[in-house]
This record gives structure tokens, C-alpha cells and sequence, in this order.
């Protein structure tokens, strides 16, 4: 494993959200990133600690363009090698890669549909990306990742809804289908927060494992120093945002 390889790299980027008007010409914006560069290589976990607000969520789902960046570069390492720019690509050509670059949400009472079943939750992304060609190949692969996050015996959970479960078994659905599409970058966001002790400590299992045997990158957002600490090969921390005109 060539654990040099740089697989997401972040360059003099910027976010920020508009904050209404001052006057009548003039807008306010929150800085929330501020002229963020980092790289993550292959098989790092990057450890993001900073205070609420700082702007950890932001730069996290900027990463991913789930929501815009302001300026700056975001590359993202596509196969056959090569870093993409991903903040000038298109909608159709991003939706491509995004199989490889998942995010594991902070709130597992929001990140999962409400009407759908933990199966649907974990199929629509294998089927969106068309990575298995019949139904038992799908079955096997949601059947094996929900044994990793230990919601056994599978078969009883597959056809439960977000509502039937615990906050600490949503969050092991959460895990197991940014897992499930074996992408090479994780952005896991506070993953852990709202769970019990000893559910923590296996989420935190599941993430080193796939890490050491896949060689998976992440960006790990915390605001607690002694996981990230735990977790990390290297830690940065977030910033208070500014407000601007
Ligand atoms: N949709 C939004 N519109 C306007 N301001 C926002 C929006 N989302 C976040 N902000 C502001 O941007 C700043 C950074 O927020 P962000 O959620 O990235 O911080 P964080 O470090 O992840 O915080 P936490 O640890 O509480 O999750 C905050 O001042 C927040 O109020």
C-alpha cells in the first residue's frame, strides 16, 4: 500500500454564508472557512478538532461540495490517479465520483429517511453507482456490512425503519453505508457524539479497521482533544469565524 499517495488535497480554500444586508447595497456573510489548505494521504486519519461554530462541518461538507466553496481548490484523487479539481466540474461528472468520497453524517436521527427501510437505506447507493449485477450479490454485500457494525442477525434488522432503532444502532447504519461503497475518503463527522460508551469505542473500531485493511483516508471532525488524539495520525483545528462585509 503506498501510503504517500494523496488522495484528497485542500488549497487556500474559503467558505461563507450570506448573513442578510447591511444597508442597501452592502451584504453580510459569516466566514466560516477561512483559507484552508491540508492534503490527506492513503490510509491517514486527519484528526479536525475545534469549538462549536469553528467551522468543522463546513469545511467537511466543502470538501465534498456538499455545499459551495467561495474560492480555493478542492482535489479529490480519481482512478487512474490523477488529482481532479472537483470545484469546476460538473453536476454529472461529480455524481460519478462520488461513490469514492462519503460522508458519515453527525446526527443519526437526520442523515437517515425516515420512510425507508435500513435494506432501501443501504441498496439505493449500491444501485446508484451500479456496483453489484443481481439481487442475491446485493443482498450478500447488506447483509455482510450490517455483521460489521454488529446489527445481527442481519435479517432482523434489513426491514426495520430509521424509528424502530436506537440512536446508537441508526449511527452503525450511518457507518455501514458510507462502508458499503468501499470509497477511498470518509469524511466521518462527529461520528460518535451522541452515543453511549461502549457503542463509541466499537464505531471507533469499525473506522481504524477499515482504515488499516482498505487503506481508507478521513477526515475524523471532533471537539473532544482525547479522541481525536486516539483516532488521528495528525490533528489541525478549526478556527472562530469571522463576520465581514
Ligand atoms: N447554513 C448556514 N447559514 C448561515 N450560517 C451558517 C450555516 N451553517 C453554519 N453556519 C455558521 O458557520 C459557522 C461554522 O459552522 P459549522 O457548523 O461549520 O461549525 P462546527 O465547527 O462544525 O460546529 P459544531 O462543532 O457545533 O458542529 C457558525 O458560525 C455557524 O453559525
Amino acid at each position: 500500500m503506498d501510503n504517500n499517495e494523496i488522495i484528497v488535497k485542500v488549497q487556500n480554500v474559503w467558505i461563507k454564508y450570506p448573513m442578510g444586508r447591511v444597508g442597501l447595497f452592502r451584504k453580510l456573510y459569516v466566514h466560516a472557512v477561512n483559507d484552508v489548505s491540508l492534503e490527506i494521504k492513503k490510509g491517514e486519519i486527519f484528526g479536525l478538532i475545534g469549538e462549536s461554530g469553528s467551522g468543522k462541518t463546513t469545511l467537511g461538507k466543502g470538501i465534498l461540495r456538499l455545499i459551495e466553496t467561495y474560492s480555493g481548490s478542492i482535489y479529490w484523487k480519481v482512478d487512474g490517479g490523477k488529482l481532479v479539481d472537483i470545484t469546476k466540474l460538473n453536476d454529472n461528472t461529480l455524481r460519478r465520483l462520488r461513490k469514492d468520497f462519503q460522508i458519515i453524517q453527525q446526527d443519526p436521527y437526520g442523515a437517515l429517511d425516515p420512510r425507508m427501510s435500513v435494506y432501501e437505506i443501504l441498496a439505493e447507493g449500491l444501485r446508484l453507482h451500479k456496483l453489484i449485477s443481481n439481487k442475491s450479490e446485493e443482498v450478500e454485500q447488506i447483509y455482510k456490512i450490517l455483521s460489521i457494525v454488529k446489527l445481527t442477525p442481519p435479517e432482523n434488522f434489513a426491514n426495520k425503519k430509521p424509528m424502530e432503532l436506537s440512536g446508537g444502532q441508526r449511527q452503525r447504519v450511518v457507518v455501514a453505508r458510507a462502508l458499503l461503497l468501499r470509497p477511498k475518503f470518509i469524511v466521518a463527522d462527529e461520528p460518535i457524539s451522541m452515543l453511549d460508551a461502549s457503542t463509541r469505542g466499537q464505531i471507533l473500531e469499525f473506522i481504524l479497521n477499515d482504515r488499516d485493511q482498505r487503506g481508507t483516508a478521513y477526515l475524523f471532525i471532533t471537539h473532544d482533544i482525547s479522541i481525536a488524539s486516539y483516532v488521528s495520525d495528525r490533528i489541525g483545528s478549526g478556527v472562530s469565524p469571522n463576520y465581514f462585509i
